[in-house]
């Protein structure tokens, strides 16, 4: 077996190379801003960097993992992306929370992410100027975000992506023992969802809700003998125990989010599509609207009805299929769609996410 210090020293050495790689890779992409200013071409391409991670995947010989070269050129492509331009990045908060968990995904480390509060200040501010955004749509236990349902009806940007997460809970304190914990806080859901093992684990404890499991993190760092149920993630961030992990009583729970921006990107070959429309009042007007979509071949991957405001019990549906606008199955499907609807919009075409 080599010496540490030998090992070491090729690390060194190789890290140098690495280094002077980066500054090249760098180069390149100040290049591309200037090429991108000439012509007018925003700064983030998301199907770029999806066709670039997808590539780099199936290269890939190991010993790293999938999960590995995704991370590692995430964080590299988004520190590269802020030299072109710094992009910001709103979610809903507070900091620490699923969904700014789902925009350092999406975005990679090395962008710049702001929190609000409310889905409504998010698409607010997108109307204002904001760039880029992400927001929850759907989770696989407690169904879809009807409030973020609601503001895609009627908003001007586009989807420009999509990402899914696993929703895992942790049990986390400033404590370093589960001994010490009198108190456990956070989102009513959160601590639904990790019944049985509170029942098991902690069944003498005082349960406090909150408004986010974030907020209950930022919570249990000023007070002794507490502890959140929150993502790692929000240990992290806040400088947390992480004290247990995967606490919930479903393994299978996941959510997705929605990334909006201005631009719908370029078709990768694998995309997917959001449309929501309304039908008239009619025997079968619904079946009329959807049957395109069988006609030209095309996977449902969604379907949510939503009350229409100020029209009691008239309702608008939110449909998700594979396949981009600019498929000619698709356009083609859309024109058919479009003319047995009332209201139709395309909120979007992107990239589909394939990790979950
Ligand atoms: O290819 C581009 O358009 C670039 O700007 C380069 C790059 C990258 O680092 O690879 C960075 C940002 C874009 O979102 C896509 C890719």
């Amino acid at each position: 077996m080599r010496e540490l210090e030998e090992l070491r020293k090729e690390i060194d050495e190789l890290d140098k190379k690495l280094l002077d790689i980066l500054n090249r890779r760098a180069q390149i992409v100040l290049q591309i801003r200037d090429w991108k200013i000439k012509n007018n071409y925003p700064t983030f391409d998301p199907s770029r960097e999806k066709e670039l991670l997808d590539r780099l995947v199936k290269e890939n010989k190991g010993p790293l993992d999938k999960d590995a070269v995704i991370g590692i050129f995430k964080t590299i492509i988004s520190y590269l992306r802020s030299l072109e331009k710094e992009i910001e990045v709103l979610y809903l908060g507070p900091e620490g929370s699923f969904t700014h968990q789902a925009a350092v995904k999406f975005f990679g480390e090395g962008s710049k992410f702001k929190p609000l509060l409310l889905v409504e200040d998010i698409f607010k501010s997108l109307e204002e100027g904001a760039e880029y955004a992400v927001v929850p749509i759907e989770n696989s236990l407690e169904g879809t975000v009807g409030s973020t349902m609601d503001l895609l009806a009627i908003t001007t940007k586009k989807v420009i992506g999509e990402v899914y997460l696993d929703v895992k809970h942790s049990l986390i304190s400033f404590e370093d023992s589960i001994d010490k914990i009198r108190k456990v806080y956070s989102h009513p859901q959160a601590l639904a969802q990790c019944k049985k093992w509170l029942r098991q684990n902690l069944p003498n404890v005082e349960e406090i809700p909150t408004s986010s499991t974030s907020f209950a993190a930022k919570l249990v760092k000023e007070e002794r003998g507490s502890a959140a149920i929150a993502s790692n993630f929000a240990a992290n961030i806040f400088g947390l125990n992480i004290l247990a992990e995967n606490i919930q009583d479903f393994w299978n729970n996941k959510t997705r989010f929605l990334v909006l921006g201005r631009e719908i990107p370029k078709p990768t070959g694998k995309d997917k599509t959001s449309i929501i429309f309304s039908v008239k009042h009619q025997a079968g007007a619904l079946y009329r609207a959807l049957r395109p979509l069988h006609d030209f071949g095309l996977n449902m991957t969604l379907i949510q009805s939503r009350p229409v405001p100020a029209k009691p019990f008239e309702y608008r549906f939110f449909v998700d299929f594979q396949g981009h606008i600019e498929d000619e199955k698709v356009s083609c499907a859309l024109e058919k769609i479009k003319e047995e609807c009332i209201d139709f919009k395309v909120l979007g075409s992107y990239p589909e996410a394939n990790d979950f």
